[in-house]
Order: structure tokens, then C-alpha cells, then sequence
């Protein structure tokens, strides 16, 4: 039967003619991408563009250089919209130009929507959460939320940024105390301890956890946590599809154990829903209840269960590596403008007397230049006079500028929901910071952008750290 088939496929194909056509299909089709598209028919042609190569595009230089320079150089040399070429003829627009990225976040953003493989990866472990949904589910979960994270909610948060980062004070001060070195400093692997920091900040602002990975880093649930934020064992397909296929089996664990945790808490939480007269005076200051009481203003409706603990996992992952790194930056910023940072630490003393003066979010408003630091550190554009100096000042007076030349948290339906936190919590982790300690370079010691989820200083953060002068 088979070979009856095949017999009458040999007699009625012209298998030499075929391949003929396959292969003049192919040169068409490789001459349109590689060249003919590119050079004359893409309607991104009259942009300016960097050299055209047909094969690596420019990704060989994004690949070889460090983080952000080629494009901080492509911006310089061809202005504030420019084209240029990703593998195999492939086009991509980079755009620094205030009024085309308000165009492009929000104007018209719905033309701009994020491709789907990066919200799969974003959300490689909270897929219902806001970094996973998209669209209409995106909008109606930014409309439970939003009013959510205003100040007023996130004021009484400032005390935990205060008691978790004097635990590092501690923690540091005692190796400060049992360094042998005569010249009072200790070099110390800051990103690192920073890491730590923000994962005990977020574990009990989200949901009233303690991790305490400051003073117990071997933790078992610490170390979970970290290697699970990190992607570490998961496998490609779990980082592009989100879903589990070929992920170690350590992931796996690691992912039951964090799903338990989060949801055990959310039980004890539904079950004082419930009951509301066990409830105590205490009733915990933290993002999951915020999200479990947030309401839609129309339909009066909340969060599905599921979606709030996908919540508590997407504040996790977008919020504590994210300020970890900001405050790497930031105190390296420091060490290497020491008149920067002694003017900080005046200021801050200024408003902020005894070491132990409760910080809060009216007297961080007092302080502009933490703000001015905080936002200096955050900023990457070239839309600025002077762009590569590291000048806090340039935002006195900020109020008259336009908005979108200072993007850290972007802007539109997709604008960091965190911003505001992230803020408050970069500026009083600072302060307690530099009240203390004084930071200085380690000599010798180049750090180089490098690109993860965030950019992030490569080799990892290590400073000198000495008491602060009195
Ligand atoms: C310096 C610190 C931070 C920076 C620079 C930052 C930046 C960003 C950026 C650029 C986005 C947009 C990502 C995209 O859609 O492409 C984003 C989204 C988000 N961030 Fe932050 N973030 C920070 C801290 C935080 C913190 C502390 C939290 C939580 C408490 C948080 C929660 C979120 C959430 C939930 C989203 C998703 C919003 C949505 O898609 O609707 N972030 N962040």
C-alpha cells in the first residue's frame, strides 16, 4: 500500500524541480530579510541608523561592551530617536525623547504592548500577579489596586525600614568591633548585605513575614527565597513560559515551600477576617492586607484568592531586588563623592538629631537632598545637561521639569505601582545608614554596569566602611 503511494508521489513530483523551487524560495526570502527590507522597504528606514550588517545586527557590540554604553552611544551620535539592527535583519527603535516615550507609555500606549515572552519571564513564579496579566485582567487588577499603594497607606511602613536596617547597623558594627585593623574600617560585601536587607523590608512589609536573613542568612527559608528570586534552577522553558517543565527538582521544592508559606499566612489572615473579634489592636500594617480589603470603585469587588497570594509573590520579586541594587548605586555614588556624602549626612542629622530619632515619612519630606541623592542615583537618562556627573542638585526646583526626562519607574497603565514605597524606602534606609557609618572606595577596585533584571555594578558592591565622624 505504502509503496503503491510512494510510487504514484516519484511519478507525480519532480523532486529535482522542487528543490530547485525550495532553494530560489529560500535566497528570495533570505535577500528580502537580510537586505532588501532593512535597506528599502522598512518604513523605519528614515531613521537614522548605525552601521548596517546583516547577520549580528549590532548585538555583537550590545553582547561585548558594557551594560548601556552602546546605546547611551548610538543615543549621542544619532540623536534622540534612532533605528538600529538586531540578528538577522531584525529591526529595533531606541528612543530618548520625552515626548515620544509619553507617546509611547502613555498616549497611545495600547499600540505598544509589552511582548508576551517578557511578561512570561517577569512573572516566571507569580503569573496571575501584575507582572504576569496583561490587558483587561491588568487593568481591572491596577484599578483594585491603585489606590491601594498611596502615601497614606505606605506612611506607617517607614518605622519597619528603620528597625530592619538598624539590625544591619548592628550586624555591621559588630564586625566593625571585631575588625584587627588599625585604620577603623572593614571592607565589607555592602550589595550583598543590602540584598539581605530588602528581602527582611519586603518579607514584612508584603506580608508580615521574617525572614531576619540579616542575622540568620543560612536559613533554610532564606536561602529558598533568595535562589528562587534569583531564577536559580529554574530552567529555560520556566523562565520564557512560566510554566515548570524541566525546572530541578530543587525549584520545585523551593517554589511548594514559598507558595506554603505565603499561603499559610493568607489562611490566619481570612480566618481573623472572619472572626474580627480575635482581632487585636494589631492588626498587621502590611501589602497583603491592603490587597486583600482592596475594593473596585464600581462593582465593590476584590482580589480572587489566588491572585492575592500571586500579588505577595510579584512584590517580592519586583521589590526587593530592585531596591537592593538602587541602594548598591547609591552608596557607591557616596563613597566616590565624599563631599556629597558629608553633605547628606549633615542634612540628615539636621532633621533626624539621635540615632535613635523614630524616622518618618513627614520627616523624610524634610529632607530634599535624600530625595535629590535617591533620584540622582535612579536617573540614567542623557536628557540632561551635564548627564554623566553625578550632580543631586540638578532636581532642585524639579517641579518645572518635564516628567519624562526622569523615567527610573516608567510611566502609564504599566508605571512601577512601588515607586512611591521604593522611594521611601531608599531614603530611609540612607539615612539610618550614613548616620552611622561613613563609606569609602576600596582602591583598585572598577566596577562595570552589568545587565540582569536590573543593572546591577559588577564585580558586586564591597566598600570601606568606618564609623560616621561625629
Ligand atoms: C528602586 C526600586 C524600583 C524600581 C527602579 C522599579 C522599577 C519598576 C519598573 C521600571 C517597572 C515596570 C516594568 C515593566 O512593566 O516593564 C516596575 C513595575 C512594578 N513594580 Fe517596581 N520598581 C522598584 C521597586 C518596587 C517595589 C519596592 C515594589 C513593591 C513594593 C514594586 C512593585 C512593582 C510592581 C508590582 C510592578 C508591576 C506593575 C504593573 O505591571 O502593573 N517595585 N517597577
Amino acid at each position: 500500500m505504502l509503496q503503491h503511494l510512494y510510487r504514484q508521489l516519484n511519478a507525480a513530483v519532480d523532486w529535482s524541480t522542487l528543490l530547485v523551487g525550495l532553494c530560489t524560495w529560500l535566497v528570495v526570502f533570505l535577500t528580502y530579510k537580510l537586505f532588501l527590507r532593512p535597506l528599502y522597504f522598512s518604513p523605519l528606514r528614515a531613521m537614522p541608523s548605525p552601521k548596517f550588517n546583516p547577520i549580528v545586527g549590532q548585538m555583537w557590540e550590545i553582547i561585548r561592551d558594557e551594560a548601556v554604553v552602546p546605546t547611551l552611544r548610538r543615543a549621542r551620535k544619532l540623536g534622540p530617536v534612532s533605528r538600529y539592527f538586531f540578528l538577522f535583519g531584525g529591526e529595533r527603535v531606541l528612543v530618548a525623547e520625552p515626548d515620544a516615550m509619553k507617546h509611547i507609555l502613555v498616549t497611545n500606549h495600547a499600540n505598544y504592548v509589552r511582548p508576551p515572552f517578557m511578561t512570561r519571564a517577569f512573572a516566571t513564579f507569580a503569573e496571575k500577579g501584575l507582572l504576569g496579566v496583561s490587558g483587561s485582567e491588568h487593568a481591572m487588577q491596577r484599578k483594585i489596586l491603585n489606590p491601594a499603594f498611596k502615601r497614606e497607606n505606605l506612611k506607617g511602613m517607614v518605622k519597619t525600614f528603620q528597625e530592619w536596617t538598624e539590625v544591619l547597623v548592628q550586624y555591621w558594627n559588630d564586625k566593625l568591633e571585631g575588625t584587627t585593623t588599625t585604620d577603623g574600617f572593614v571592607e565589607l560585601p555592602v550589595q550583598e548585605d543590602l540584598g539581605r536587607l530588602t528581602l527582611d523590608i519586603i518579607g514584612k512589609c508584603a506580608f508580615s513575614y521574617e525572614f531576619n536573613s540579616i542575622r540568620e542568612p543560612d536559613n533554610l527559608v532564606t536561602q529558598s527565597v533568595t535562589k528562587l528570586l534569583r531564577g536559580q534552577g529554574a530552567s529555560l522553558t520556566t523562565l520564557i513560559s512560566g510554566s515548570r517543565i524541566l525546572a530541578s527538582k530543587e525549584y520545585i521544592k523551593r517554589r511548594a515551600l514559598c507558595d506554603k508559606i505565603v499561603d499559610d499566612v493568607i489562611a490566619e489572615r481570612k480566618r481573623l477576617q472572619e472572626n474580627p473579634e480575635q482581632i487585636d489592636d494589631n492588626v498587621p500594617n502590611d501589602l497583603l492586607n491592603l490587597v486583600m480589603s482592596a475594593r473596585d470603585r464600581d462593582t465593590g469587588e476584590g482580589l480572587p484568592e489566588e491572585v492575592v497570594r500571586h500579588e505577595v509573590m510579584t512584590f517580592m520579586v519586583a521589590g526587593q531586588e530592585t531596591t537592593s541594587t538602587g541602594l548598591s548605586w547609591l552608596l557607591l555614588e557616596l563613597s566616590r563623592h565624599p563631599d556629597v556624602q558629608d553633605r547628606l549626612r549633615s542634612e540628615v542629622r539636621a532633621v533626624l538629631p539621635g540615632d535613635d530619632t523614630p524616622v518618618t515619612w513627614e520627616l523624610l519630606d524634610q529632607i530634599p537632598y535624600l530625595m535629590w541623592v535617591v533620584k540622582e542615583t535612579l536617573r540614567l537618562s542623557q536628557y540632561w545637561e551635564d548627564p554623566d556627573t553625578f550632580k543631586p542638585e540638578r532636581f532642585a526646583g524639579d517641579s518645572n521639569r518635564n516628567p519624562y526626562t526622569f523615567l527610573p519607574f516608567i510611566a502609564g497603565p504599566r508605571t512601577c505601582i512601588g515607586s512611591k514605597f521604593a522611594l521611601a524606602e531608599m531614603r530611609a534606609v540612607t539615612a539610618v545608614l550614613v548616620q552611622h557609618f561613613q563609606f569609602d572606595p576600596v582602591p583598585g577596585v572598577k566596577y562595570k554596569n552589568t545587565q540582569r533584571v536590573t543593572l546591577r555594578p559588577d564585580p558586586m558592591l564591597c566598600l570601606r566602611v568606618s564609623k560616621a565622624p561625629a
